[in-house]
């Protein structure tokens, strides 16, 4: 199989997305089409309510659509009457949320939470461990905190930028993230747009929202732009 005849790693077709409110019933998504595949990277922007983050639930599989079609690799994402995503395999998709600490344990010090995808197939050993997620940190400009910290005793942009590495290093299929570099600076941003980079590269698919339009017209490969209340698609 060539690269062109290869399924898209996600794909959306005409996906729409209601909610009923008081006031009503909005459609922050409607009739979204996209697909991206392995080694690229989209990005969404679009004003405040456009439906970026509901998109990214929708495409991440944590919310099915009302209507349209999405689908991973090939297979519908959602069975019919399935309360859940199916996924080609586990750890298929990793979320990045805009407040990260939704995905790292209060409890756990930096290095376990970050390493924890690692011991899936085998646990090579706590110092090895170590040593790994302190590689990783200094990648992401963090090689000054001490590993044994919990998410709690770091700043938000940091735990934003650990739940980044924690996703890239379970090397997912797929990775989606919320306005990652909403709570950082522009060096730091450099570092995590370089690390989604590479990890593209390597054959992930990313899809990323951002306010900041430079930053991602830089990583990105296609952007797509939202409107609060008209069908869009891309890819
Ligand atoms: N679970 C929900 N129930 C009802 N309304 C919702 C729900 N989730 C989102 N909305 C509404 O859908 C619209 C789009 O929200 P969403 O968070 O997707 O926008 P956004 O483009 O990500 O916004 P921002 O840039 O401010 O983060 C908003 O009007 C929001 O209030």
């Amino acid at each position: 199989m060539n690269a062109t005849a290869e399924p898209a790693v996600v794909s959306a077709d005409s996906i729409t997305r209601r909610y009923r409110t008081t006031h009503g019933d909005i459609t922050p998504v409607h009739e979204v089409s996209l697909a991206v595949r392995r080694g690229e990277i989209l990005g969404i922007r679009g004003p405040s309510g456009s439906g970026k983050s509901t998109l990214l639930r929708l495409l991440a599989g944590m919310e099915r659509p009302d209507s349209g079609q999405l689908r991973y690799r090939d297979r519908a994402a959602w069975p019919a009457r399935s309360r859940t995503a199916r996924y080609p395999r586990a750890g298929y998709v990793m979320p990045i949320f805009q407040d990260p600490s939704a995905s790292l344990d209060p409890r756990w010090p930096i290095w376990r939470t970050l390493t924890e995808p690692l011991t899936a197939s085998g646990n090579p050993g706590r110092a090895a461990l170590r040593a790994t997620a302190r590689q990783w940190l200094d990648r992401a400009r963090l090689g000054h905190l001490d590993p044994t910290a919990r998410p709690g005793q770091i700043s938000g942009g940091q735990r934003q930028r650990v739940a980044l590495l924690r996703a890239l290093i379970a090397e997912p299929a797929l990775i989606v993230a919320d306005e990652p570099t909403a709570r950082q600076d522009v060096i730091t941003a450099a570092a995590m747009s370089e690390l989604l980079t590479n990890a593209s590269q390597s054959g992930t698919a990313i899809i990323v929202v951002s306010h900041d339009t430079t930053w991602l017209r830089g990583i990105a490969h296609h952007v797509l732009p939202l409107w609060i209340g008209s069908p869009n698609s891309a890819g």
